[in-house]
């Protein structure tokens, strides 16, 4: 389909949802070590059984969470809004943290001071740990944070001691700052992103019209024709001229010819209707649609209906035989072989523009060429 020159929401989305899953095996490996180091701290004043349990869930629940974003590494499509995938990623987040939060009702308890200081130190260091992490989503950062810390600091309000209080307070401040720390560095990488793809698509696409630019179609029609050569697939081009432009631009102005151009190039934006297809400004008042496994008759047919499309604008065209605008178009079709030459294509719907012009305008012309 036509490009057009706004940042496609779901390329943004997709690249935070892909930033999100990118980092998942670093963040498995530096909970692994964090559990490890406070399992090795503890394992001569606390129960075995009770600290090898909660090793084997942090290895569970963060070993689940890196299995899921490796399952779902090439399928970010739909990006973070993408529904279940977003739930399930809401979920796993919360499990991880909820396996840190509940040391600090299983473990801290039974600690003297000095070990409940270092169980603290080392919630902390998680949380702050996962930052970059979760850089491109800081709402399930935030998520994660609450479920690692807010047990804590809940338990240390209610142990009515002015030290548990004051250690509570430094805790929250901390979680604070790691809060807007997450959303100043999500700005940041928001921006990034969408200078990324601003740029990409004002590169791609035609300042008047908003289609896709004769950069995009020379790409994309490459990149077309080898699909099609590869799967031996029927591949159209066909060339569109407005009829009459110079007149009309000699006779309404060239202002209302621009407007002229964006409204014939609307109605034809309109009528791709394959998400493969492509519809391209070839230069000045000329356009190219690029048609994609449709035979000659297909494509023919499809051809008229964008004439039918533009004449049924009813732009007046005063100096235009029909009294509106119209336009002619020249298609062809072939199976393309890889030896063939894709220009041949495009020189044989030229022919055919021609020859509609040559018929009086208004129409459509075809010709299929048979590679060998
Ligand atoms: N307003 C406007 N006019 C343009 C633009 N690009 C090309 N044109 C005009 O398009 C006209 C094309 O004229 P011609 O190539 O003679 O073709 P035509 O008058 O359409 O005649 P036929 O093709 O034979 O029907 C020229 O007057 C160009 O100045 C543009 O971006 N805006």
């Amino acid at each position: 389909m036509a490009m057009l020159a706004v940042i496609n929401p779901h390329n943004v989305s997709a690249q935070q949802l892909a930033q999100l899953h990118r980092y998942a095996g670093i963040g498995f490996l530096a909970n692994l070590t964090n559990a490890l180091i406070l399992t090795l701290f503890l394992w001569s004043i606390t129960d075995h059984i009770r600290l090898l349990l909660w090793l084997a869930t942090v290895v569970a629940a963060s070993g689940a969470r890196l299995a899921y974003a490796h399952a779902h590494r090439r399928n970010v499509r739909g990006g973070l809004a993408g529904g279940n995938q977003s739930l399930m990623m809401l979920s796993l987040t919360a499990i991880n943290g909820l396996v840190w939060g509940s040391t600090a009702l299983f473990l801290h308890p039974a600690l003297t001071e000095p070990y409940q200081l270092f169980l603290i130190f080392m919630l902390s260091i998680t949380s702050a740990g996962a930052l970059p992490l979760y850089i491109a989503a800081p709402a399930t950062y935030l998520l994660y944070l609450s479920c690692v810390l807010v047990p804590m600091i809940l338990v240390l309000l209610l142990g009515s001691d002015s030290v548990g209080y004051l250690m509570a307070l430094m805790l929250v401040i901390f979680s604070g700052t790691l809060a807007i720390t997450a959303w100043t560095m999500h700005h940041g990488l928001m921006e990034s992103l969408h200078k990324y793809f601003g740029y990409q698509s004002l590169a791609s696409v035609d300042g008047l019209t908003q289609l896709a630019n004769r950069r995009t179609f020379d790409e994309t029609y490459r990149d077309e024709w080898n699909r099609a050569a590869r799967a031996s697939l029927p591949l159209s081009v066909i060339l569109i001229d407005i009829d009459n432009f110079k007149k009309y631009n000699d006779h309404y102005g060239h202002q209302e010819g621009d407007t002229c151009l964006r409204e014939v190039a609307n109605a034809l934006g309109r009528c791709m209707r394959r998400s493969g297809d492509l519809v391209a400004r070839y230069g000045g008042e000329e356009f190219v649609v690029v048609l994609y496994q449709m035979t000659g008759d297909e494509a023919a047919r499809y051809a008229e209906q964008m004439r039918e499309a533009v004449a049924g604008l009813g732009l007046v065209h005063e100096r235009n035989e029909a009294g509106h605008v119209t336009i002619s178009l020249g298609g062809a079709t072939c199976i393309p072989h890889s030896r063939d030459n894709p220009d041949d294509l495009v020189r044989a719907a030229d022919d055919a523009l021609y020859r509609a012009k040559e018929a009086g305008r208004d129409q459509v012309c075809w010709k299929s060429i048979l590679t060998t």
